[in-house]
């Protein structure tokens, strides 16, 4: 029996890349649907929210003088781009999957419409969030735990390029340790960077715990599901 019956999923925009530079690896996105087809066919409602770092982040723009607000709103078409990818490769795979913009673009994906999001997860249907808040300056983690709490979502499961959270970032401290479990207050306090600050507060205020997992590990995702140990917990 899964933990839960309905998830908000959020996935790494540079993990898609695989071992390519940049962009969408086929054989890493195929992998990660047949992992996220498993845990549908458990019973679990998904919702997905994925990043855009693959392709394209705001702050990257800004850095070489862009005007920050246009340099995010590439980043968000970025993750359009990869909502379209993911939802081409999980209908190819039997699943049935929707992709829904915070931001207007008629002819490519319909508009987020919140009771049409409920209906298509009672309807088994996966839901792609695509285009993050539809506003710049914000990321698609807070994108994840907006459309989460949102929608009711059980948790928020963030498969990342790191099978938890750390006392430092992993790939520049190699001494940093992973904890199990670490509240939202601590996380922030402790200015840990696996998930950004706004994110974290809206999940504390919502009371929507955080998962924070290995998006690499085979079989993590369902272990998740499932409440197995796996990866980082962060409550209220
Ligand atoms: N304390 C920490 N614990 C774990 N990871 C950390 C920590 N501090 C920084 N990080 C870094 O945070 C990264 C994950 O955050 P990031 O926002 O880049 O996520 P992402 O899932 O790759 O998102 P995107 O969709 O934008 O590609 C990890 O790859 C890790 O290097
Ligand atoms: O609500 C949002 C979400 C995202 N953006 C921009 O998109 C890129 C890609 O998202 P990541 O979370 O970094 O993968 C992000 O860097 C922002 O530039 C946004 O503006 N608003």
């Amino acid at each position: 029996m899964p933990a839960y019956q309905r998830i908000l999923l959020k996935l790494s925009g540079e993990a898609l890349m695989g071992d390519d530079a940049f962009g969408i690896n086929r054989a890493t996105i195929v992998r990660i649907v047949d992992e996220i087809a498993e845990v549908t066919r458990l019973g679990v409602q998904v919702a997905i929210v994925i990043g855009g770092g693959n392709i394209f982040r705001g702050v990257a723009g800004g850095s070489v003088g862009m005007d920050r607000a246009t340099a995010d709103y590439m980043g968000m078409l970025a993750t359009v781009m990869n909502s379209l990818a993911l939802a081409d490769t999980m209908n190819k795979a039997g699943l049935v999957a929707r992709v829904m913009s915070a931001i207007g673009i008629e002819q490519v994906v319909e508009p987020y419409v919140r009771p049409k999001a409920l209906q298509y997860l009672e309807e088994g249907k996966v839901v792609v969030f695509a285009a993050g808040t539809g506003n710049p300056f914000f990321t698609t983690d807070t994108a994840a735990a907006l459309r989460g709490a949102e929608i009711g979502a059980e948790m928020v499961l963030k498969a990342t390029k790191v099978d938890g959270v750390y006392t430092a970032d992993p790939n520049k401290d190699p001494s940093a340790t992973r904890y199990t479990t670490i509240s939202f207050d601590e996380a922030m306090v402790k200015n840990l960077q696996v998930m950004d600050a706004t994110a974290f507060a809206l999940c504390r205020d919502q009371k929507l715990p955080v998962k924070v997992f290995s998006i690499f590990k085979p079989g993590a995702l369902r272990n998740v599901v499932m409440g197995a140990d796996e990866g980082t917990l962060v409550h209220v």
